[in-house]
């Protein structure tokens, strides 16, 4: 009988923050900077001794000062802080509610320490595990329980699990009933808490641990004395780790889940209570660490994961004051995995750890500051109660909590367009300064919307092609089991299923509507913006100029500082195709034929899309059409200066290409070599500030007529979007494509530009450190030639950002339109798993502007 999920009261909560500041260690010789007070605030002292007490009553001293839930000092116990803030939300487990604990803070301040703790002082994973089973043992007369647990690891970025003695890489799938899940995780059943423990143990031995010089405190790395605490074989994290004697680098995840079956009267309901336990790598900065090569990576890895958490709770806190919609969970496996614990259905506590250590100052503020903004996050607690009866009554509730949702985001929307309405520039002329920050932010705040709303829809759109996949497989199971046993349990459940991914796309597509009306308003935004700078530059002449031009160099560094966070993503991304393919071509080598191979991986939950083992090639003009032996591949390419080639990779068409730009400066063609980025999110968010790029000598061009050269830039803008730029008093051309027949060729707007801005976009430009990197070469390519099919996705054409764009501020992400590759592609849109229709030039979907 299908279960559904009875509809339970929800209770929003907000995020629970403690703060724990360790004693300082032996070796740390330094002064003790951190001081708590009354239990909850916490007040960091100006490392600098010198500073006097003129410097501080004109706030020049780096004195700060937080509160928070909880604050604990250098002499509380785990004990202190598991009574205090915690054990009251780890009984609700057995009550069926969700809660997540994770501590947060730079390396060696203690986070490992307070999770896991020692035989004297047992850390909050151990005591937590004891409650959890002493109160099942209370209720075990009444009640049946049964405890499961996993563990895994996110190592840079790939997922393991660490109850599997070799685990391969596990996927995360997005799944309508239950959420984030990773596919293929082992849970084991348990019955005691030293069970977990041992398990807890024998996953630590496998977690991946890299030496680092930045972590001389941290316990991972020295004679360690952390010992869980557990009765039949005492095993200390020493022991775990001491065979490599160093620490790790990846961050840890230990869920428990608690489900229960009432024995009395709801003999029909199931509870289910699960506990996220989550041990973070340490942050920490590449020039503290002396490490290069794999540390180096490993380092900017478990960065970019806190640092995607960090965004994570810095949107989450936006949410609560603004309302924006987004938070980037996408950006690293971390985030998604804690996506629940974050925003969902989960009571969360954060223990942010710092060191008392002077010469931990920027660490311990950093970290203040993300547990500051962590206290606005709100979630939202409801039991998980599954019935195996569906009553009239039950859904009847749910359509009443939702309408009341629905009433109250209505009433939230209308105060925020009537805040919205009010115009900045109708305050005074003196109250300058104060309106032109609002406006900058509120600038970066539309770009940033803008982004994310765009990311979101592509999500969407992604978790949504796997529905239609996962609907085509249980199609094919329903009419495979009817052969056998007509309507069945087996076909119920099947169809049941089916029920779910069709409510789940229908969602979606809702969904995103809303998230195509939120950027329409976003770039009406945009504009009233644009036309609000206008006035300012052309009323107050340099002042706000010049204020402006400072923002524009702030959403320049940010874009160089996303470009990074790209490239590392990418080179992950290309490494673990090359893994893949390597593998592949053993497996092959094994003498298993592709059948057989689909048939492993089917069992596994994996799905492969298609795989080449191609030899490299040499190129030649034109398209060519492979065909290997181990099912078609194709190969669509095009170098007429004989350049490099790339195996196609598991779902991407790669062309090779011939990338030329003009550069305004030296006023000749430059060849450029460099090949189409793999298929991966970052490739829509594509930002260059190259000063050759052709936006950039678009702008230049304005003045010094160089427009109009045959140049055509990869980023395009709308017609709509054209017309609004017209309005608001900007010069349009019209710059022709060479290359219209082989891809992507609509016109691309220009803004004109006085030689002030001009100049400033060079300096700004010359900023950049990756200026001369092949991303941004790539990023200001002449797209005549290049060509990428996003296999998979259900948008024809390509997707580009350009950051300055037609207004030379805003970016601006639109498909570019496709032209006859899709009669060329439409053939093998079977194999690539296309939606059917989606390479037709008539399917571009209306909600992409
Ligand atoms: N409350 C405490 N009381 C005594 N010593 C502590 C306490 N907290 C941390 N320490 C000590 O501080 C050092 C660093 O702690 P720990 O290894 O837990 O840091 P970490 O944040 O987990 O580091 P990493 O991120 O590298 O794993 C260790 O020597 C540990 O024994």
């Amino acid at each position: 009988m299908p279960s559904i999920r009875a509809p339970a009261t929800k209770k929003t909560t907000t995020l629970t923050v403690a703060v724990k500041c360790r004693p300082l260690t032996e070796r740390e010789r330094g002064r003790d900077i951190v001081r708590v007070n009354d239990d909850k605030e916490v007040l960091v002292l100006d490392p600098d001794l010198s500073k006097d007490y003129l410097d501080r009553i004109q706030n020049r001293t780096k004195e700060r000062r937080y509160s928070f839930d909880y604050a604990f000092g250098p002499d509380s116990a785990n004990s202190d802080v598991y009574k205090r803030s915690i054990s009251s939300t780890i009984s609700g487990v057995i009550q069926g509610l969700n809660a997540t604990v994770f501590a947060y803070g730079s390396t060696g301040s203690g986070k490992t320490y307070t999770m896991v703790g020692t035989q004297d002082d047992p850390g909050l994973m151990v005591l937590s595990l004891h409650t959890i089973f002493d109160l099942i043992k209370k209720d075990a007369s009444s009640d049946d329980f049964e405890v499961t647990c996993s563990y895994l690891e996110v190592y840079n970025e790939v997922i393991y699990d660490l109850l599997e003695k070799s685990s391969g890489h596990l996927e995360l799938r997005e799944d309508p009933e239950k959420g984030i899940v990773v596919a293929g995780l082992r849970c084991s059943k348990v019955n005691s808490a030293d069970k977990i423990l041992e398990l807890l143990n024998l996953g630590n031995s496998r977690r991946k641990t890299e030496s680092t010089g930045a972590n001389e405190t941290s316990s991972r790395s020295r004679g360690m004395t952390y010992v869980y605490h557990y009765q039949a074989k005492p095993f200390t994290l020493a022991e775990a780790f001491s065979s490599m004697g160093l620490p790790t680098r990846s961050h840890a995840v230990l869920e428990i889940t608690v489900t229960r079956k009432q024995r009395n009267k709801y003999r029909n309901q199931v509870i289910r209570g699960k506990l996220a336990l989550v041990d973070l790598a340490g942050s920490e900065r590449a020039s503290e660490t002396n490490s290069g090569g794999q540390k180096l990576r490993d380092g900017a890895n478990i960065n970019r994961s806190l640092l995607a958490l960090a965004n994570c709770i810095n949107a989450l806190g936006k949410q609560q004051k603004k309302g924006l919609a987004y938070v980037p969970y996408r950006n690293s496996k971390l985030t998604r995995i804690l996506k629940d614990g974050l925003s969902g259905n989960s009571q969360t506590i954060m223990i942010a750890t710092i060191s008392p250590a002077d010469s931990q100052y920027h660490h311990t503020v950093n970290t203040l500051k993300y547990a500051d903004r962590a206290k606005e996050i709100k979630t939202h607690i409801q039991k998980n109660i599954n019935t195996v009866d569906t009553h009239v009554s039950d859904y009847q509730r749910m359509i009443d909590s939702l309408q009341i949702e629905v009433c109250r985001l209505k009433k939230e929307l209308a105060e925020k367009e009537s805040q919205l309405s009010t115009k900045p520039t109708e305050k005074a002329v003196n109250d300058e300064l104060p309106w032109l920050n609002e406006l900058s932010q509120e600038t970066s705040e539309n770009v940033q919307e803008r982004i994310n709303l765009q990311k979101a829809l592509f999500e969407l759109e992604e978790t949504n092609l796997r529905n239609r996949t996962e609907l085509q497989h249980l199609d094919d199971a329903v009419a495979k089991q009817q052969a056998i046993e007509n309507e069945g349990a087996v076909v119920q459940a099947l169809r049941a299923r089916r029920q779910v991914i069709l409510d789940n796309i229908r969602d979606n597509d809702e969904t995103g509507i809303n998230y195509q009306k939120e950027i329409e308003a976003n770039e009406m935004r945009r504009c009233q913006l644009q036309e609000m700078i206008e006035e300012a530059v052309n009323n107050n002449g340099n002042k706000t100029y010049l204020h402006i031009l400072g923002q524009y160099r702030l959403l320049g560094m940010a874009n160089t500082e996303l470009q990074f966070e790209m490239a590392i993503r990418d080179q992950v991304i290309h490494s673990q195709r090359e893994a893949q393919r390597n593998l592949w071509n053993v497996l092959m080598g094994l003498g298993l034929d592709e059948k057989r191979i689909l048939g492993i991986a089917a069992k596994q939950g994996i799905t492969i899309e298609d795989w080449t083992i191609t030899p490299h090639l040499g190129l030649s003009d034109g398209k060519q059409i492979q065909n290997t032996g181990y099912g078609s591949s194709i190969r669509l390419s095009y170098c007429p200066c004989g350049g490099q080639s790339l195996a196609k990779s598991s779902c991407i068409f790669q062309q090779n290409q011939d990338f030329r730009t003009r550069s305004p400066f030296k006023g000749n063609w430059e060849l450029r070599h460099a090949f189409c980025r793999e298929e991966h999110h970052s490739s829509y968010y594509y930002m260059s500030h190259d000063p050759y790029s052709p936006t950039y000598s678009s702008q230049r061009g304005s003045s010094e007529h160089c427009l109009g050269d045959g140049s055509s830039s990869q980023f395009d803008t709308p017609d709509r979007h054209r017309q609004d730029l017209q309005k608001s008093g900007h010069h349009m051309r019209t710059q022709p494509a060479p290359y219209k027949e082989a891809s992507i060729s609509t016109p691309t707007c220009s803004a004109d530009f006085g030689h002030q801005q001009k100049d400033a976009w060079t300096n700004i430009a010359r900023q950049q450190p990756y200026e001369g990197s092949h991303l941004q070469r790539s990023g200001s390519s002449d797209f005549g030639k290049g060509m990428t099919i996003c296999h998979g996705r259900s948008m024809p054409g390509l997707f580009g950002y350009s950051p300055i764009s037609s207004d030379h501020i805003y970016p601006s992400l639109v498909p570019l339109k496709h032209s006859n590759m899709s009669q060329l592609l439409s053939p093998y849109a079977a194999k690539m798993r296309v939606p059917p229709g989606s390479l037709s030039p008539d399917s571009q979907p209306s909600r992409f502007v």
